[in-house]
């Protein structure tokens, strides 16, 4: 029977069938090989607690990587921290990474960085693996044609100890993108519009693999930025065949196999694709051409519009769940049905994260902000998602773009996606920001957040409204 991508990568990590009887009796769940675990500060420490209280190792320090990025500061600040949590956290990842064995990128460090950003930039990531980390945005990295899903704190113990999981196998889902996205228009947008199509429900439980002609022609960081939101859909993970695009991103990275041993992995990875006539328990096909730069407008990323859009009217939902979802999501981002995405004034503008804290998302919205000035109610952050990214943008001057702009140019971290390291939106006002979740509350108390592409996040910021890059006066 023909396979999918998931399917095969899957069956190669199959240690234990779910049903065999082993030594712990019948297996609940397929026990998987783990090839890579990257770790971060926050969910992290009681797993190596676990490990402390029973006298056990870490079974593969080798494929065990870990980076500080949810509460670093990114205003440049060193230990000791202001923050006395974020302090005491960092300092115990120190402690535990020492301890155990596991290589470490803390804050300070040229390896550090969000860590969905640091996998990839290294080449620690590449097709065919199975990749975890207690971190649902791990999707991010079956961009490269991996299994990669997020993992909670007490799996991160159990891999750690064992570099292996116990996991049922999701069901598959197709996402095809055909033709071509139109000019302006990005990976961003196109992964929010996949979202408020299929709803934030609509992947649930499954592998979803992005495929068709407008995910062939992404870039890897673009590829990243589909994936990313993967889980935005309800879904464990999504990934993407590897294809030329993936191998010349991998070529010459610090751990990409080299000489013979890269031949060989390229033989291997060529083999990588779903078989034709292979079969999904989902499939959902979407038109490339007729996205258009995306808003969201609520408090799920599903909850999404064109630019050209209004917010909705939730009387508009026929489904109960939906209109009373959209009717909190109103009232929570202070916004009326009926009011044009382009009249929201914003306060703040965000550009980084996981999602768009690339340099391809740096060089995006700097190509926007060239020559231009962020309105005077506009407090602007440019935040690079790993300090090697940082470093690549400032050998390139898209440093000086932003801070001419009136962008504060900052160190890497997850700031203001998560509102955890001091990085916040003030409350009861909107923001632009190019991160991966609107929930209620997720940027500080009270911020009202709109997800946005990095081009309508730098255009917003001229703007001080939503606005996309091509309402700009050229
Ligand atoms: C803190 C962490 C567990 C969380 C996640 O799993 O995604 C965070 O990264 C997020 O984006 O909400
Ligand atoms: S940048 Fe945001 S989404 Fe990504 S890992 Fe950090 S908090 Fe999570």
């Amino acid at each position: 029977m023909a396979t999918t991508l998931a399917d095969a990568i899957w069956d190669r990590h199959v240690i234990e069938r779910a049903g065999a009887h082993g030594p712990a009796g019948r297996a609940s769940a397929d026990l998987l090989y783990v090839d890579l675990h990257l770790l971060h500060e926050l969910t992290s420490p009681q797993a190596f607690e676990g490990l402390r209280a029973a006298g056990r190792s870490v079974r593969r320090p080798d494929l065990s990587v870990a980076t500080a990025d949810h509460n670093v500061p990114t205003d440049g600040s060193r230990l000791p921290l202001a923050d006395r949590a974020a302090d005491r956290q960092l300092r115990v990842q120190i402690d535990n990474c020492r301890e155990f064995g596991v290589e470490l990128h803390p804050l300070g460090s040229p390896g550090q960085g969000v860590v969905h950003v640091i996998g990839p930039e290294l080449g620690l990531v590449q097709p065919g693996m199975t990749v975890v980390c207690g971190d649902s945005h791990t999707a991010t990295l079956g961009a490269f044609g991996a299994i990669a899903f997020g993992i909670g704190t007490s799996q991160v113990e159990h891999v750690l100890a064992t570099q292996t999981i116990r996991m049922a196998r999701p069901s598959t889902m197709a996402v095809t993108v055909n033709g071509a996205l139109r000019p302006g228009v990005t990976a961003k947008d196109l992964t929010l519009a996949v979202i408020a199509r299929i709803g934030t429900g609509g992947g649930t439980g499954t592998l979803i693999e992005y495929r068709g002609a407008a995910i062939e022609a992404l870039p890897m960081s673009g590829r990243m930025t589909v994936c990313n939101m993967a889980i935005e859909a309800g879904a464990r993970a999504g990934l993407i065949a590897p294809d030329d695009t993936t191998f010349a991103y991998l070529e010459g990275r610090e751990r990409s196999p080299r000489g013979a041993l890269w031949e060989r992995a390229l033989d291997d990875w060529r083999t990588l694709r779903t078989e034709p006539g292979a079969a999904f328990d989902r499939e959902a096909v979407i038109d490339a051409s007729a996205v258009a730069p995306q808003v969201s407008w609520g408090t799920n990323p599903g909850q999404t519009v064109g630019v050209d859009g209004a917010v909705p009217d939730p009387a508009s939902f026929a489904d109960p769940a939906e209109r009373a979802a959209a009717e909190r999501a109103l009232a929570y981002m202070g916004l009326a049905p009926g009011t044009a995405m382009r009249d929201v004034p914003i306060s703040t503008v965000f550009i980084g994260s996981c999602t768009n804290g690339r340099l391809d998302d740096l060089r995006a919205a700097a190509g926007v902000l060239r020559g231009r000035r962020v309105h005077g109610r506009v407090r602007a952050l440019a935040v690079p998602g790993s300090s090697e990214v940082k470093r690549q943008a400032e050998a390139e001057g898209l440093d000086a773009v932003f801070r001419a702009a009136g962008f504060e140019w900052r160190s890497s971290g997850c700031s203001m996606c998560v509102g955890m390291n001091g990085d916040t939106v003030p409350p009861g006002t909107h923001s632009a920001s190019t991160s991966n979740r609107n929930f209620e509350g997720r940027q500080g108390p009270g911020a009202r957040t709109h997800l946005v592409s990095p081009e309508t996040a730098a255009a917003s910021a001229v703007t001080g409204h939503l606005a996309c890059a091509a309402d700009l006066p050229s």
